[in-house]
């Protein structure tokens, strides 16, 4: 086939719905179309500068990179053009025809048809080229790989609706050109100050200059010859933002730099910029966003710093100089150790990164503590978003163990609300007298958490508990087993053992529970037989005539459950019963003489105590046929 036909294409499903979304639910905030043009064509000079690295050919004769943005009023046009990469026609096609972003199906199910709420989404999920349908109804790109034969340029052209076309173009320069005929009503765009007014506000910080033709008028009595090639300007700052001084970086810079690199629509929520001098040298510019991606929970999801080394564009997502649980961070680092040829393989390998890693993690918890210090606000906005991500924390980085544990932040029996927003030292702050533990109950949901039976005794007491109902909670307990010298305690599991909470008759008589009701223990064993691993009394309960209790060293129920759910093989475990010798229930049992009716009420007391830590029942419909029969032989 020959490439100078003019090849009329389809876009891609995905890529129509995006366009024909973007149109609509953007249009309250045109402007950023310039932002994304100007991003890509920086993206483009940085991609250009690395593969120069292996072929300074690439560079043809003009080594020079910049952006250039010019509008010809007259015939309603705009222009951004860069010297970068450039594309060859196979690019053009699968980058301006299709969306290869992974997420995209999930974020097309995402929408409402509720235009607020998809243009949050859509900022979220990025905007990029398309953006230039918002003002333009009809886009040209003009485009030549870096290294190319002139004759192997390229011209796409689209109205943004079904398809594009594509031809064979002849162009001199390497690089992109891409032409915007704007719409009747989007003619202030071809407006200089408005443009150089726009280019300050979002690209001020992009590393290299974005020109525009100089605006300085002719003297006067002379007259402009015509034909003379118009001088450029750069409208921008032209340097690489975390290359500068922090006291010279005003906010709203910082937060249009964290829009260039993460594609996030809305503002980071605090973000973190040093150099570090001394053994190693690196800038790096750590942001936290103020809400989660699409695809937090996608294991595949594509995170990690935007890598520069000695201000030379690298990689985007190296996911070396952070762990895992610290996925939601954003930035940059920019190494001076590091070699330009470095590779995703050699990152694996090499010492510096990982002295950068250790440094970098510090950086980012010193970051979230100081937000919890000096702004709670935010930081509850960080952990509504992040907080289950930050949990992962102390199995993943031992070594941060404490600093992390100083983060969390949990529900608690102190005001029972759902919100996690106490942390462990507030816990400890109010712990009462003699108190030498810190106590938790993990459950399914919150709800289920609150009510459980074996929080009754520390109610009573007005001993505060945690409400833990993530489900990456029991997890985290199994890797923290202290805090601030105190230990952490499942209420739900072994022995309950107050210490000084205790009066010494309550001790006396706790002991005392096991001789004094021997003979009904005995028989409720009996009755369950082999599906527990014991029975005894407890005074843990008030209100519940029962519980069950997990063996000190068995795995959690929680953490079973999840196992089971997601197929794995759990090691085989049976709950200890526990019994309230004082609930007339159980009082009740104590009395019954017949054999079959007291293991049938012993099997539906056993029974409740899972229902009540909301697990599912073996038997349910046994369940519900025993409990009837009793319910009528009482009104009977
Ligand atoms: N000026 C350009 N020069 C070279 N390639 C470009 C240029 N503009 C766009 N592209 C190519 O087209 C692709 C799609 O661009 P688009 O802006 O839609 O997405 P993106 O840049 O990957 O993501 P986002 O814009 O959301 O940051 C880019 O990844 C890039 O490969």
């Amino acid at each position: 086939m020959s490439t100078v036909e003019k090849e009329t294409m389809g876009f891609q499903t995905e890529a129509k719905q995006l366009l024909q979304l973007m149109i609509h639910s953007l249009y309250s905030n045109k402007e950023i179309f310039l932002r994304e043009l100007v991003s890509n064509a920086s993206d483009a000079a940085d991609k250009l500068r690395f593969e120069a690295l292996a072929d300074g050919s690439l560079f043809e004769s003009d080594p020079e990179l910049r952006v250039r943005v010019t509008a010809d009023k007259e015939a309603g046009t705009l222009t951004i053009s860069d010297n970068g990469i450039g594309m060859s026609r196979e690019d053009v096609v699968a980058n301006l025809g299709t969306i290869a972003r992974s997420g995209t199906a999930e974020f097309l199910k995402n929408l409402s048809g509720d235009q607020r709420k998809d243009s949050q989404l859509i900022g979220q999920f990025g905007v990029g080229f398309y953006s230039a349908f918002i003002v333009a109804d009809r886009v040209e790109v003009f485009t030549r790989r870096a290294g190319a034969p002139a004759d192997q340029a390229v011209h796409w052209e689209s109205s943004g609706e079904a398809d594009f076309s594509v031809e064979a173009h002849n162009m001199a320069e390497r690089g992109t050109k891409v032409v915007l005929h704007l719409r009747e009503d989007c003619k202030e765009f071809a407006d200089d100050w408005r443009l150089r007014s726009i280019i300050k506000k979002y690209s001020d910080h992009i590393g290299i200059p974005v020109e525009m033709p100089k605006m300085a008028s002719p003297a006067e009595g002379e007259e402009e010859p015509a034909d003379k090639a118009p001088e450029f300007e750069a409208v921008n700052a032209a340097t690489a933002l975390w290359t500068r001084p922090r006291t010279e970086v005003s906010d709203e810079e910082y937060q249009s730099f964290y829009k260039h690199i993460s594609h996030d629509f809305s503002d980071a929520l605090y973000w973190s910029h040093n150099k570090v001098e001394g053994k190693l040298e690196y800038n790096s510019l750590l942001y936290l966003p103020s809400q989660p991606p699409m695809d937090m929970w996608n294991r595949d999801a594509v995170r990690g710093l935007k890598l520069y080394v000695q201000r030379t564009f690298i990689m985007d997502d190296a996911e070396q100089f952070l762990p895992l649980y610290l996925r939601f961070v954003k930035g940059v680092v920019d190494s001076n150790d590091l070699s330009l040829n470095v590779s995703r393989e050699i990152l694996q390998q090499d010492p510096v990164v990982d002295s950068m890693k250790g440094a970098l993690t510090k950086r980012v918890l010193d970051m979230l503590s100081k937000l919890a210090k000096n702004e709670p606000e935010k930081y509850q906005t960080f952990w509504k978003a992040f907080g289950q991500v930050m949990k992962e924390g102390p199995a993943e980085d031992f070594s941060n163990k404490d600093k992390i544990a100083k983060l969390l932040r949990f529900a608690t029996t102190t005001d029972d609300k759902v919100e996690q927003t106490h942390s462990l030292e507030d816990y400890v702050s109010r712990m009462k007298e003699g108190q030498k533990d810190i106590f938790y109950v993990v459950a399914e949901n919150h709800k289920t958490a609150a009510n459980s039976p074996h929080l009754e005794v520390f109610r009573k007491k007005g001993i505060e508990v945690l409400l833990l109902s993530d489900r990456v909670d029991d997890w985290l307990m199994n890797h923290m087993h202290e805090f601030d010298g105190k230990t952490l305690k499942d209420v739900g599991r072994g022995q309950l053992d107050l210490g000084e909470l205790e009066g010494e008759d309550e001790k006396k008589a706790q002991e005392n529970l096991a001789e004094q009701h021997k003979d009904l223990i005995e028989r409720v064993s009996k009755a369950l037989g082999e599906q527990v691993e014991s029975v005894r009394a407890t005074a843990r309960l008030t209100d519940s005539p029962a519980c069950l209790v997990v063996g000190e060293d068995d795995m959690g129920a929680q953490m079973r459950r999840i196992l089971e759910q997601a197929g794995q093989a759990v090691p085989e475990s049976k709950p200890i019963f526990e019994l309230n010798p004082e609930h007339p229930l159980v009082l009740k049992l104590d009395k019954e003489p017949d054999e079959d009716r007291f293991a049938d009420l012993v099997d539906v007391l056993f029974q409740q105590a899972h229902l009540a830590e909301g697990a599912q029942l073996d038997d349910p419909a046994g369940y519900v046929h025993k409990l009837n029969k009793l319910l009528l032989e009482l009104s009977a």
